[in-house]
């Protein structure tokens, strides 16, 4: 049995991957590496890869991808019965998306020679995953795991925008630009925000985000106090905000600054729901696989990372 298992999804980076791939190849060959790969040939399907490789006894699964494909990889680590390897398998991530949010916390370099150095190094850190129940495009309850951070409200709407332009402008670009357009055309949505059961909101909202990770957006620095490890969701929500203040404010949100400001509140949680009557804009790591109503659990140390 070889020791790594590569998840690839070609049509990351804008489809830079698929070149860019066969460079790493080269270097993982210069680097001894003992390895099998596959090549995702459309959505979700990462995720039935990675389920037959672990079933297959490959002990390291690494994602190359975006956020996207980290989440989809992720997920390939469960079934329907619960986590198909108990203890012995690790995630490694060699980040080829556009936003790259997740690794900017898990301090895993942006370029594939660093990651790979992390790859060989091998250091494993178990992380917590949040667990969302939303409504998928079927309008049927469904279960996934999110990695980093998952929103519902502007972020989603953000989402569903960059996902479907072009985002060879680069993350940072990509997002604002996303983000600048949909803080224009987005009309504030309306729900009851729930903490651990305690209603702590009820009417319009910006966005109501569940975060695992700190950043999202390409950057933004949305959620600096969240440990990936500590088995809490640091909720912040942004509430009653008008285009003009979230424009004004925008900049803080790169830096972190944003916490504080009166409108936007932080609780930390081990549950998060938000119900509201008509469909809400989610992301669950960046991609839209629904809509809310959602519903958040966390799950600690649920998974080894290689960083
Ligand atoms: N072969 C494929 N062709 C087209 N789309 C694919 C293929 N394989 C996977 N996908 C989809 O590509 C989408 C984007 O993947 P991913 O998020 O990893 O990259 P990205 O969008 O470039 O990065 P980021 O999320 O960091 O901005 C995901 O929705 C995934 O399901």
């Amino acid at each position: 049995m070889k020791e790594f298992f590569f998840v690839v999804n070609p049509a990351s980076a804008n489809g830079t991957t698929r070149v860019v791939w066969d460079e790493i190849i080269l270097f993982l060959d210069s680097k001894q590496l003992n390895y099998d790969y596959s090549l995702t040939s459309g959505p979700n399907e990462a995720t039935t890869i990675t389920r037959d490789a672990i079933k297959k006894g490959y002990k390291k699964i690494i994602a190359v991808g975006g956020d996207g494909t980290v989440n989809e990889v992720v997920n390939g680590f469960f079934d329907e019965q619960g986590k198909i390897s108990i203890e012995d398998v690790a995630l490694g991530v060699i980040s080829r998306g556009t936003g790259c949010d997740l690794i900017k916390t898990l301090n895993i370099p942006k370029n594939y020679q660093g990651a790979v150095e992390t790859l060989i190094t091998g250091n494993t850190k178990a992380i917590d995953l949040l667990q969302v129940q939303f409504l998928n495009k079927e309008k049927q309850k469904e279960k996934r795991y999110c990695v980093n951070i998952s929103d519902v409200g502007l972020g989603g709407y953000v989402a569903q925008r960059v996902n479907h332009t072009s985002k060879s402008g680069g993350g940072l670009w990509s997002y604002l630009r996303g983000t600048l357009l949909s803080i224009l055309k987005y009309k504030n949505n309306s729900g009851i925000i729930e903490v651990d059961g305690k209603v702590v909101h009820q009417g319009e909202f910006s966005i109501v985000a569940a975060a695992n990770g700190r950043f999202f957006g390409g950057g933004m620095e949305l959620a600096p106090m969240a440990k990936i490890d500590d088995g809490y969701i640091e909720v912040i929500t942004l509430v009653n905000m008008g285009k003009v203040e979230l424009l004004y404010n925008l900049s803080k949100v790169y830096k972190g600054t944003h916490i504080g400001h009166p409108k936007v509140k932080h609780y930390r949680c081990k549950k998060l729901s938000v119900s509201s009557d008509e469909p809400l804009p989610l992301e669950i790591d960046g991609e839209n696989p629904g809509f809310g109503g959602v519903s958040y659990g966390v799950v600690q140390k649920a998974i080894k990372v290689i960083c």
